[in-house]
């Protein structure tokens, strides 16, 4: 039962677990989510489970012994329930990359799974050109900026909604200048990727990040601008979100379910 490679749980249960459930079922159903760990207070009805074992405290969960958890909720959620499984020997996919601009945490994360011989991996998400950037930075990278530009709606309950009207932009409006770490910070469920960027490149301090409330943006539009030794790069993704949350895009559910393949999968292509 242990070794059983579909005993998967989740963390959280919204829209990316509901697009990675879609998508499993897509690719005929060779993995599914089997449980799902969330806390009472933000815990699902159980009509919306559809078979799902929900858990609400991570001990249970661990009792259950999950071949694999991944977490697909919030900076909070790593925070909470990672360094436990990771310390128990429980291998776990996050997706909430952003939450390791927080060196502590990332620190922790990192002694957990030393002691626990585990292993955290970090998904691309909505971004790509990763593998470029670790390439590229051994022999020295100049810069990495990034560019973010996302419709009104998608920055409601963010920094920017108190900065700006945004039901009435009329025209793209900077609502953020800074580096990689304030950006992952300031805005937990936008900026995820400005922080898979920066520690795949020059770190959270050296990536300069501008994100953009955009009335005419149909899409999650990300643009990352590289230069170094290696000559220079320059990649734009023009996202579409998940139909049930405009903050996220569906190639970041993608990922997820990418990086669970990639995980059992015996030679890593
Ligand atoms: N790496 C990337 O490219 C991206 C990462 N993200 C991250 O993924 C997260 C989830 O995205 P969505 O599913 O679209 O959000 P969502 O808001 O639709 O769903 C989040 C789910 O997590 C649950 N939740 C909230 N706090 C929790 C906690 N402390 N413990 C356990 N469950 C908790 C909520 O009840 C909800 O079920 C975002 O918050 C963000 O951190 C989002 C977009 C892209
Ligand atoms: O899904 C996206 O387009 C990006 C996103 O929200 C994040 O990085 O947190």
């Amino acid at each position: 039962m242990r070794n059983d490679r579909r005993r998967i749980a989740v963390i959280g249960f919204g829209a990316m677990v509901r697009s990675l459930q879609a998508s499993f079922r897509r690719s005929g159903d060779h993995f599914g989510v089997a449980a799902t760990l969330v806390p009472m207070e933000f815990a699902p009805a159980p009509s919306e489970l559809g078979g799902v074992r929900l858990f609400n405290d991570v001990a249970e969960l661990i009792d259950w012994h999950p071949s694999l958890v991944v977490e697909c909720a919030s900076h909070d959620a790593v925070r909470d329930f990672v360094p436990a499984l990771l310390q128990k020997g429980i291998d776990t996919i996050i997706v909430s990359v952003g939450s390791l601009s927080d060196k502590t945490l990332l620190d922790s994360l990192e002694a957990a799974a030393t002691k626990g011989g585990s292993r955290l991996t970090a998904v691309s998400g909505a971004i790509g050109g990763l593998d470029v950037l670790r390439s590229a930075r051994s022999a020295g990278l100049s810069s990495v900026a990034y560019t973010g530009t996302k419709p009104p709606n998608a920055w409601t309950g963010t920094p920017a909604a108190d900065a700006v009207d945004l039901a009435s932009l009329s025209q793209p409006t900077v609502i953020f200048k800074g580096n990689a770490e304030q950006a992952a910070r300031l805005y937990p469920k936008n900026a995820n990727v400005t922080a898979a960027i920066a520690l795949a490149g020059i770190g959270f301090d050296a990536t300069s990040v501008v994100l953009i409330a955009d009335p005419n943006a149909t899409t999650n539009l990300h643009r990352v601008v590289a230069t170094g030794a290696f000559g220079s790069f320059s990649i734009e993704l023009q996202n579409k979100p998940l139909p049930d949350n405009p903050k996220t895009s569906l190639l970041a559910a993608l990922s997820i379910e990418e990086a669970i393949v990639r995980h059992f999968r015996a030679i890593d292509v």
